[in-house]
């Protein structure tokens, strides 16, 4: 009869912890009691505890040290997937005064931030579980990578800038306090970047060192008993950037954290700081690393010219005479925002255009000038008077017109089916508002078939949100209808009164006023091409079948179009 312990897959656990068999384990039997040890020395897969409440797991796998912490590779039974489980030592009491701290950590959710599941304490170890990263830290990447392109580094600056600008809007701000390479973490596979180590800034107080975070990436004033606040952040996320771009661990020239300190404290910057060559560069970095009050914010950071989103305009189709194209803006490095119109060489022209977006929040306004210029420089080039050197306004040429499916130069006939297509196309599957509408004949838009797709990953911007469809009866005040849609396109009571008034203006009072009207009816009412648009998604809804056809393609045929 095997030994009933080692039948069952003995828990040796790790010193001082609970010991808890592990009934999920398959059976295995050893000759001795050594091969038994031995196996648990080595098998990377075997549970070594479980936490008190059955759902993690930690398993034979050492993830890495830190100075503070051990962290091991974990499984949550619950979900089935794998988790970081990381022990700290520390006292109950210290436990105890970090549990408004955990409260805190446990609402912390962004994609850019490693979660944070649970934690208990056992024994002389605070144990908390998070989010498992696969790749190492970004520190190990770029040492692998040796020097990565400016193209991944823009990539990773975004995602670490995203998660801090979520960290410093909570009020009073998050501060991480120990932001540098080695504490941002990476999966590989699609490669995602996450912070890490929060919330231990409060356990190494509670530790009585006298300093927090790591030497080289701590700003003037944390050296000082001063007080800081979250533009310590920025000041190490630069320095981040500066080990990113030129491999190197800042103040490397340092022999001991006593020479950094001085350096640091009479306003001495890295000496690899020298290094760099891109201007882009070195402007974010310089604006990172500047004395407190003229540093920049997370939110500046990311809008840096170095890492700002470009703007493309994009040719999607145009019919035969070129006269209807369907455009695209999109914002290259912001995920998932575009802007898809219809226009009419003819009728439109571009400075209208962008203004009515701008006007209607669908475009920032930072951006006027340059996608004006754009929409020009493509009629010109339709046109075939493109002078493709843009030099007119002093803007930069961009690399824009992209011919999509293959097509070159001169956009011909046999692009109809595809405007045909995308004139049905819903651009994104998540947190997409489709608007579109003929507005035909109304006194903004004369012909034109204007038709906008973006998504809403700036809530600033314009987009609708996902409420569900509502049936009004005909006996409903307007009011209704145009409070529910303010606010499902996020704009404030002013707006609404506005369109009330209009609406109200041509003596509609009720849902039945609206609904026995035709399309051409709608122009009357001077409402923005917008607003018309997002008063009828919320009346007919988005998907649902319209009573009257209300887009027109380039090609003439006339659709009703799903929104
Ligand atoms: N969520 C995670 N997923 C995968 N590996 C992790 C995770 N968290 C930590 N590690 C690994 O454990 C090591 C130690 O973690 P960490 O650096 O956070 O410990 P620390 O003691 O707080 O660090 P520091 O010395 O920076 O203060 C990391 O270098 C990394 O290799």
């Amino acid at each position: 009869m095997p030994d009933p312990v080692m039948s069952r897959g003995y828990q040796s656990g790790s010193e001082g912890s609970d010991h808890h068999y592990n009934d999920d384990e398959p059976e295995r039997n050893f000759s001795s009691f050594a091969e038994y040890i031995d196996h648990s020395k080595h098998d990377p897969e075997k549970v070594v505890e479980v936490s008190t409440n059955g759902r993690y797991a930690k398993l034979n796998s050492v993830l890495g040290k830190g100075a503070y912490k051990i962290v091991y590779k974990g499984i949550d039974r619950e979900e089935g997937y794998e988790v970081a489980w990381n022990c700290f030592q520390t006292t109950k009491q210290e436990y105890a005064e970090l549990s408004q701290e955990v409260e805190i950590l446990k609402r912390v959710r962004h994609p850019n931030i490693i979660n944070f599941h649970d934690c208990w304490y056992s024994n002389t170890e605070f144990i908390f579980i998070t989010e498992l990263m696969t790749s190492g830290t970004l520190r190990e990447y770029i040492r692998k990578l040796q020097s990565p392109n400016l193209k991944v580094i823009k990539r990773w600056c975004r995602q670490i800038l995203k998660g801090l600008i979520y960290l410093h809007s909570y009020d009073p701000p998050i501060i991480h306090r120990d932001i540098k390479c080695d504490n941002i973490f990476i999966n590989g596979a699609h490669g995602e970047v996450k912070i890490g180590d929060m919330g231990t800034a409060k356990m190494k107080i509670g530790k009585k060192y006298t300093v927090i975070g790591t030497p080289e990436f701590m700003a003037p004033e944390m050296y000082e008993e001063k007080g800081y606040n979250e533009k310590v952040d920025i000041y190490a996320f630069g320095m981040c950037l500066l080990e990113m771009v030129t491999g190197d661990y800042p103040y490397n020239e340092c022999k001991n954290a006593a020479q950094i300190y001085k350096k640091v404290t009479q306003g001495l910057k890295p000496e690899c700081l020298s290094r760099i060559i891109d201007p882009e560069v070195l402007s974010l970095i310089q604006h990172c690393l500047a004395p407190e009050q003229e540093r920049y914010s997370a939110q500046q950071a990311i809008e840096d010219p170095f890492l700002g989103v470009e703007p493309e305009v994009v040719v999607l189709s145009t019919n035969e005479a070129k006269n209807h194209l369907t455009l695209q803006v999109v914002f290259k490095g912001m995920d998932k925002l575009s802007v898809k119109f219809e226009f009419n060489a003819d009728t439109d022209t571009a400075e209208e255009v962008v203004n009515e977006m701008i006007e209607e929040q669908v475009l920032p306004q930072k951006y006027q000038r340059f996608i004006t210029h754009d929409i020009n420089r493509i009629l010109r080039e339709l046109a075939g008077t493109g002078d493709k050197k843009d030099s007119a306004v002093g803007i930069p040429s961009s690399p824009m017109l992209h011919h999509q499916n293959g097509v070159n130069g001169g956009l011909n006939g046999g692009l109809n089916g595809l405007s045909n297509a995308i004139s049905h196309l819903s651009l994104d599957t998540n947190n997409t508002a489709s608007l579109s509408s003929a507005s035909t004949g109304s006194p903004q838009s004369h012909a034109r078939t204007h038709s906008l797709s973006r998504t809403m990953s700036r809530p600033d911007w314009n987009g609708e949100d996902e409420l569900p469809f509502k049936e009004y009866s005909l006996d409903t005040p307007i009011e209704d209808l145009v409070n529910d849609t303010a606010m499902a396109y996020h704009r404030g009571p002013d707006k609404a009164h506005e369109w009330l008034v209009k609406l109200k203006n041509q003596d509609i009072m009720t849902i039945g006023d609206l609904k026995d009207l035709q399309d051409s009816d709608w122009a009357g009412f001077d409402l923005t091409v917008f607003a018309s648009r997002a008063l009828r998604n919320r009346l007919f809804g988005k998907n649902s079948a319209r009573p009257h056809s209300l887009s027109r393609t380039s090609s003439g045929a006339t659709t009703d179009e799903g929104m």
